[in-house]
């Protein structure tokens, strides 16, 4: 590792998250928190995740949204039942027409909600904890110079104990070596499990898609060097697997996003994968959306 990564891994990385809920309300001093949790078709696992954050509503967390990308399921209504407040995408922004996404909710989700500090969750988790969002928030409620902290885990794939992350592995870690090595500490750069200052959130684009998260990793850097940064251990975390054709598309944003973010020219045409069809492999093309929306404070100003 460079020596700055080093000496930044040493100082900003938790291993083992220490804190109680009740010192993280003591140093509230005020500051609010929302909690946020992204959700396109989760209606198996939503209520689990809204289950674990409840029990600090009302002492650390000062809200609980569920922000809906247009599921076609029962995640509104399991989300709903389990005690969070659901907002849909049209709901908030609603002269802008919503792009697909979930960069795309997390950016609306700043219109949605007030916290100064943003803890975001992904709503496919498996055996979800509570401690999740304590080991989160504590970094920046102690450290008034972070403004964003990471959550890093063992990830099983699958039936395997490990091997799980495999676009963070194989696309997001060699990316970030080799366009910004000061990131090269960064256990789980793509990990839907964040929190953030609003300050910091409302300041920066937000890619629409899946680059939404190496999107804000590269501008918090650029902003505000990496002493903003932190990262905290939260054991372990399953999710949902998607599958190979899948990743290749995430991985195309994920790309696109980061190329752009470091002033690199590429041309963002559709991705071509193949799929087999009796027999024969036949090429498959799919739109790749790399768009971003401005910062949510000039959003705000101009209206
Ligand atoms: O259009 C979408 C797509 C996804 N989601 C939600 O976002 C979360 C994560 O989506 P998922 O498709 O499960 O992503 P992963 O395969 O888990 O991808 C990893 O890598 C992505 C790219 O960095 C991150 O956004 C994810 O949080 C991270 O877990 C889930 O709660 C989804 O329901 C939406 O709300 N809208
Ligand atoms: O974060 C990632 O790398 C992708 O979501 C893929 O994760 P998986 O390999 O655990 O399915």
């Amino acid at each position: 590792m460079l020596p700055a990564v080093e000496a930044w891994f040493a100082t900003h990385t938790w291993q083992q998250p220490p804190w109680t809920v009740d010192e993280l309300v003591a140093l509230k001093r005020g500051r609010t928190v929302s909690v946020v949790l992204p959700a396109l078709n989760e209606e198996a696992t939503v209520g689990d995740v809204v289950g674990v954050v409840r029990p600090l509503l009302g002492t650390l967390v000062d809200e609980l949204v569920v922000m809906d990308s247009g599921s076609t399921d029962r995640t509104v209504e399991v989300a709903s039942a389990a005690g969070a407040r659901v907002v849909r995408r049209e709901d908030v922004v609603p002269w802008l027409e919503p792009l697909p996404g979930k960069g795309e909710v997390l950016w609306r989700s700043l219109a949605a909600t007030s916290g100064d500090l943003i803890v975001f969750l992904d709503s496919d988790l498996v055996e979800p904890e509570t401690a999740f969002v304590t080991a989160l928030l504590g970094p920046l409620l102690l450290d008034a110079d972070v403004h964003l902290v990471k959550g890093f885990y063992r990830r099983p794939l699958r039936l395997e104990s490990s091997g799980g992350g495999r676009v963070t592995e194989l696309v997001a870690r060699p990316l970030l070596n080799t366009l910004r090595p000061e990131l090269s500490g960064v256990v789980q750069p793509l990990g839907g499990e964040y929190a953030a200052t609003r300050s910091f959130l409302e300041s920066v684009p937000f890619a629409a898609g899946y680059g939404v998260e190496i999107g804000l990793l590269l501008d918090v850097h650029r902003v505000h060097g990496l002493s903003a940064l932190a990262q905290v251990n939260l054991g372990v975390r399953k999710h949902r697997n998607r599958s190979l054709l899948q990743l290749g598309v995430m991985s195309s944003q994920i790309m696109g996003t980061a190329l752009a973010r470091c002033q690199v020219d590429f041309d963002s045409g559709p991705l071509t994968q193949f799929v087999q069809v009796d027999g024969e492999w036949l090429p498959d093309s799919t739109d790749v959306l790399v768009a971003d929306r401005p910062p949510m404070v000039h959003v705000v100003e101009e209206r």
